[in-house]
């Protein structure tokens, strides 16, 4: 072998192999003889070659270590050095070369980076590209969080104090929920308190309304596609709810909504714990709490073959029931007062419920639930003229509906129930006037001595 390096075969293989390649290259004997060096190293060291073959290698570069690295018979990986002739810094490879005996045969030189600043570069475009990963890891990560905590599940009533409890214990099960109750009752926010409470708080809590999404764009969402796999689909594929949600918890909003060839693939996902994108080919294994949330009646939609049974006794293991709030009027109160704080802090307005008012709000049935109230109670707070929201505030169905369920079954004839209507909003038009007679008829509209009159007629005095 040592002859083999010093034959003219050798230094032919040499010119086959190297000579052509765009990369710096030597060869020296065990000597530190240069035996071969093909012209881009000539060319970067700025010496004819004619000039380099068959010299030592510190008469040709007199910074180089090669010298110590045959000494030393250990290879010298990715040291930075200087070449004077090039008047470069570059990155080179010294690696000494053994026979099959173990001796030295010789060296073999290459320079990996022409100039150390090229590194440079790629290292701060490396660093550039990483800070900005890292800022949109943060993004998203704060995208994908749980907002609400048990904290923000307002009310005290029993009812959402049964809910509260199932929901804590659920929460240190690792298995699937199911949250059902009637559309704004407060679904998403038991949800996010879910997730919250588990083990997995630290990791992603990602959501998607199952009603919001177009179904033919349901199945890339929910588990992304591969570059390619469809006209218009983007460069390099993308990342699906599932895969982004890996580690935490996925939340499927609305899943009675979900088309029924999909319930399928769900189910799919569910049993295998894994996914696979549209056009891809491997499957994906994920880690997935599923948590699903619906204001339908499930085993009804099965009973008419619009959803999976194998689906619903899937997802169906723990369940939490969100109460209505006509069945935790107790909490109306509460509710009213922190959302007239919350537009208290965001419009810089301040406004009080009156109690006539109040009593209206607490007797509703709201069939919109919390949702509904929040909005009433805001455009109530926007359209009143005092800082008192009082009873004329209130949106006629409600005030309507309030007066129609106490009359409905008090079997009065037409003149009771006018004239009780009639005490009623005078006492309210005093309460909210604190008895200040001549406010509460302006209230009224009518004129002082007639609210005298009936002041007096309806013993209110
Ligand atoms: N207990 C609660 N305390 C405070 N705010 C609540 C409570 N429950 C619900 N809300 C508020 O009511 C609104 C509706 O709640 P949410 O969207 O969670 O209802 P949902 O049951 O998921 O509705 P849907 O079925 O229509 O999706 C939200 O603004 C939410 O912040």
């Amino acid at each position: 072998m040592s002859n083999f390096m010093k034959t003219r075969k050798f230094i032919e293989f040499c010119h086959g192999a190297f000579d052509n390649l765009p990369i710096l290259v030597d060869f020296l004997d065990a000597d530190g003889k240069i035996i071969y060096m093909n012209k881009v190293f000539a060319d970067f060291l700025r010496i004819p070659l004619e000039d380099i073959i068959g010299r030592i290698v510190t008469d040709v570069n007199p910074t180089s270590k090669f010298m110590e690295t045959l000494k030393a018979q250990k290879a010298d990986i990715a040291m930075r050095h200087t070449f004077p002739s090039a008047g470069k810094e570059a990155i080179v490879h010294r690696i000494p070369i053994f026979g099959n005996d173990g001796e030295l045969l010789g060296g073999f030189g290459m320079v990996v980076f022409e100039q150390v600043d090229q590194i440079i570069g790629i290292i701060k475009q490396y660093e550039n590209l990483d800070r900005e990963l890292r800022m949109y890891k943060n993004e998203l990560a704060k995208i994908n969080t749980a907002k609400y905590s048990i904290q923000d599940i307002l009310g005290d009533s029993p009812a959402i104090a049964r809910c509260k409890k199932q929901l804590q214990k659920c929460s240190g099960i690792s298995l699937n929920v199911l949250i059902f109750g009637e559309s704004g009752v407060g679904k998403e926010l038991v949800a996010h308190a879910l997730h919250n409470l588990s083990s997995r708080h630290d990791q992603p809590f990602v959501g998607i309304n199952c009603s919001a999404i177009p179904e033919h764009l349901l199945e890339s969402e929910l588990f992304g596609y591969e570059e390619g796999s469809f006209t218009g689909a983007k460069r390099g594929g993308n990342i699906g709810k599932f895969e982004l949600a890996d580690g935490g918890t996925i939340f499927l909003d609305e899943i009675g909504d979900m088309p029924y060839y999909m319930q399928a693939k769900l189910l799919r996902v569910l049993q295998e714990k894994e996914i696979t994108k549209i056009g891809g080919k491997n499957p994906t294994a994920i880690d997935v709490r599923v948590i699903c949330a619906t204001h339908k009646d499930l085993p009804l939609m099965i009973k008419n073959g619009e959803f999976r049974d194998d689906l619903y006794y899937r997802l169906n293991v723990l369940t939490i029931e969100v109460p209505p709030l006509r069945e935790r009027s107790e909490d109306i109160s509460q509710l009213v007062r922190v959302f007239l704080d919350s537009f208290w802090k965001e419009s810089g307005l301040f406004r009080k419920m009156s109690k006539p008012a109040m009593d209206v709000l607490r007797k509703y049935d709201w069939p919109g639930n919390i949702r509904e109230l929040k909005n009433v109670v805001h455009k109530m707070a926007v359209n009143a003229d005092d800082t008192e929201i009082t009873i004329n505030d209130l949106p006629k169905n409600i005030l309507n509906a309030s007066f129609e369920s106490d009359f409905r079954f008090a079997n009065m004839g037409l003149n009771d129930v006018l004239r009780s209507i009639e005490k009623r909003m005078i006492r309210a038009a005093l309460d909210e006037a604190k008895l200040n007679k001549s406010l509460a008829a302006a209230k009224l509209d009518i004129p002082r001595v007639t609210l005298y009159r009936k002041m007096k007629e309806y013993k209110l005095e």
